[in-house]
């Protein structure tokens, strides 16, 4: 059986998160898994979050895809590397490049890699992907919550 999503793994007081937490009741429910050295995310946005013209998603939606899977592939690098369960991790610092057009009603692929893990710091480069397309980029410095240190 597949290791369950990271999202899946945070403690259920942390578990409220409007972009990725399970046990918010209209949330985004984001899931992020392993991809070898890689982490994934596949979301399909509705049309509901249309950005400025119909077909093409709002800059928010990407930079809340960039955020909650950065957000969770800190949680899960940071565990694998210490050997722990996921702990939860604040995102600190949120940057995001909008190269092309990102559609709705296309599944997207978030892609994140992990660049530096230092103490309770962890720094993760992001992609997202539209059918091949590469529509954002991003960066995030995430930092866990001392009280799960
Ligand atoms: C998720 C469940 C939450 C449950 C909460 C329970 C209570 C927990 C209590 C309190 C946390 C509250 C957080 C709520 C967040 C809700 C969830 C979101 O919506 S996430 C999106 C919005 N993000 C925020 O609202 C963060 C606000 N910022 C903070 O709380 C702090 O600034 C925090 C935790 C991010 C860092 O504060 P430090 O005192 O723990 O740690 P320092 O020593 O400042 O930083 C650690 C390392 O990170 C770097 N760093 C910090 N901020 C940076 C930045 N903006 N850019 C680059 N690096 C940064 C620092 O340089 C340091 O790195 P070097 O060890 O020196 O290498």
């Amino acid at each position: 059986m597949s290791e369950p999503a990271f999202q899946d793994q945070y403690p259920d007081d942390y578990a409220h998160c409007y972009g990725c937490g399970r046990l918010h009741a209209e949330g985004h429910h984001l899931k992020s898994y392993w991809d070898g050295e890689e982490t994934v995310c596949r979301y399909t946005p509705d049309p509901k979050y249309t950005g400025g013209f119909p077909g093409f998603l709002y800059g928010g939606m990407i930079a809340s895809l960039i955020d909650c899977h950065g957000a969770g592939t800190a949680a899960a690098a940071k565990a694998r590397q210490d050997g722990k369960p996921i702990s939860r991790f604040v995102t600190a610092s949120l940057k995001v490049d909008y190269l092309a057009p990102t559609p709705i009603n296309t599944e997207l692929e978030i892609r994140g890699k992990v660049v530096e893990i230092k103490g309770r710091k962890v720094i993760v480069d992001l992609v997202v992907f539209a059918a091949g397309t590469t529509c954002a980029t991003g960066t995030v410095v995430m930092v866990q919550l001392k009280e799960q240190n």
